[in-house]
């Protein structure tokens, strides 16, 4: 048997709804930069959940169904409220989302309009309850929804409990339809596999989330922050990224699986890092990243992937550190979900093999004589 480890290379189903070609990527056809220019959030969900982008009507409609699913039940608030306060957000989301299958009047159906059903209101309680994980974890009391808020806008004010700045809602926008989709993701593959059992919604999108919280995956966004912050100066940067690399250590926010010549999403989200750092007047977080980024080019020939330029854009926005992967998840509901619905659609359970290199022709000993 051959084996490609971590399955590099292998094409494991097909799918109608990103693709990654010649280091484009596209979500149903779109190119993710006319996307991050011109549409939002709520479209881009829309896209991938349905396939078209919705009209005026369409669009009025499920953002009219995100504002009225936001509210988390009230039991699962408590819940919140009683997790251990020094709880990563990421485990605590993990654990809410397990949690609001409880909540569900019919976890199990899996009709189409039941799971695009789920799919919307999951992906629009994702952002509430992040903000009150964040709220509860420093002693403040949870904002409820505004009903009349869009759904960055809405996330930005359920985190402070203020008008949100103009300039943080699109900043985050933006950033939400960047990490939308992305084809065979290992956090997609997991929901993939997960509903190929024929389990329900909740339990995929609970193994998808399990997945994106690894440093290799979504959690290296934090990590690329705890680095900056480690590092502390542009003038350090070159003696603790070399010394790093010379101790063979990863540099987190670079590389890739399938992209070797560079993230497309990186250059939106390092442009947005540079205005950002010109508007806060601290423009250092942003020099620095530039710095690291060019050392490792050159030293590794690795690019930034979309986690580099994440962590200090979300740090001007004032972020807190250990929200930045919950924030991927916030966005990357709507993919995991619109594959969900796709796999549902033509599904065939997903079981690969192992080749076997343990021993063999083993004879049972007596527990006694071990
Ligand atoms: C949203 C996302 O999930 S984007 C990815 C986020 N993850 C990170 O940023 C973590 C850092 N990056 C990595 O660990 C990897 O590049 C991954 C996990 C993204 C891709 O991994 P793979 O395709 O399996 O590549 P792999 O880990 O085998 O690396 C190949 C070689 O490049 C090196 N390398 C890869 N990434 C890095 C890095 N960030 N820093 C230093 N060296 C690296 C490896 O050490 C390895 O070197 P070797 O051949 O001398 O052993
Ligand atoms: O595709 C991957 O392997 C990881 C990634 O960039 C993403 O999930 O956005």
């Amino acid at each position: 048997m051959s084996v490609a480890k971590g399955l590099e290379g292998i094409v494991a189903l097909t799918s109608q709804i990103s693709s990654i070609i010649d280091g484009v990527l596209t979500y149903r056809g779109f190119n993710i930069d006319e996307l991050t220019e011109k549409a939002n959030f709520e479209e881009t969900a829309y896209l991938l959940w349905k396939g078209h982008l919705p009209n005026r009507e369409e669009l009025a409609q499920l953002k009219k169904e995100l504002s009225q699913e936001a509210p988390v039940p009230e039991a699962v608030l408590a819940q919140l409220k009683a997790y251990p306060r020094d709880a990563h957000p990421m485990a605590a989301l993990r654990t809410a989302v397990s949690a609001l299958g409880l909540y569900d009047d019919n976890p199990e159906d899996k009709t189409v309009e039941g799971n695009y059903k789920k799919a919307v209101s999951l992906t629009a309680k994702m952002p509430t309850i992040v903000a009150a994980l964040y709220r509860i974890g420093k002693g403040l009391e949870p904002v409820a929804p505004h009903p009349e808020y869009d759904f960055a806008q809405n996330f930005v004010y359920m985190l402070h409990g203020e008008e949100p700045s103009p300039v943080a809602v699109e900043a985050i926008d933006k950033a939400l339809i960047l990490h939308a989709d992305h084809e065979l993701n290992a956090s997609t593959f997991a929901a993939r596999v997960t509903t190929a059992t024929l389990t329900d919604l909740y339990s995929a999108v609970t193994a998808a989330i399990s997945a994106l919280k690894g440093p290799l995956h979504g959690g290296a966004n934090e990590q690329v922050m705890r680095t900056l912050e480690e590092i502390g100066s542009v003038e350090r940067a070159p003696e603790v990224i070399e010394q790093r690399l010379a101790n063979k250590e990863k540099i987190m926010g670079f590389g890739h699986r399938v992209y070797k010549d560079g993230d497309p999403r990186a250059k939106h989200l390092r442009e947005m890092s540079r205005q950002l750092g010109e508007q806060t007047g601290d423009t250092k977080w942003y020099e620095m990243s530039i710095k690291i980024d060019e050392i490792v080019q050159a030293e590794k020939g690795l690019k930034p992937n979309v986690d580099f330029y994440s962590a200090s854009t979300y740090y001007y926005l004032g972020i807190p550190l250990n929200l930045f992967t919950p924030i991927f998840a916030i966005s990357r509901i709507s993919g995991w979900t619109a594959h969900i619905l796709e796999q549902y659609g033509d599904n065939r359970l997903i079981r690969p093999r192992a080749d076997y290199v343990g021993p063999t022709n083993q004879k049972y000993i007596p527990i006694d004589e071990r």
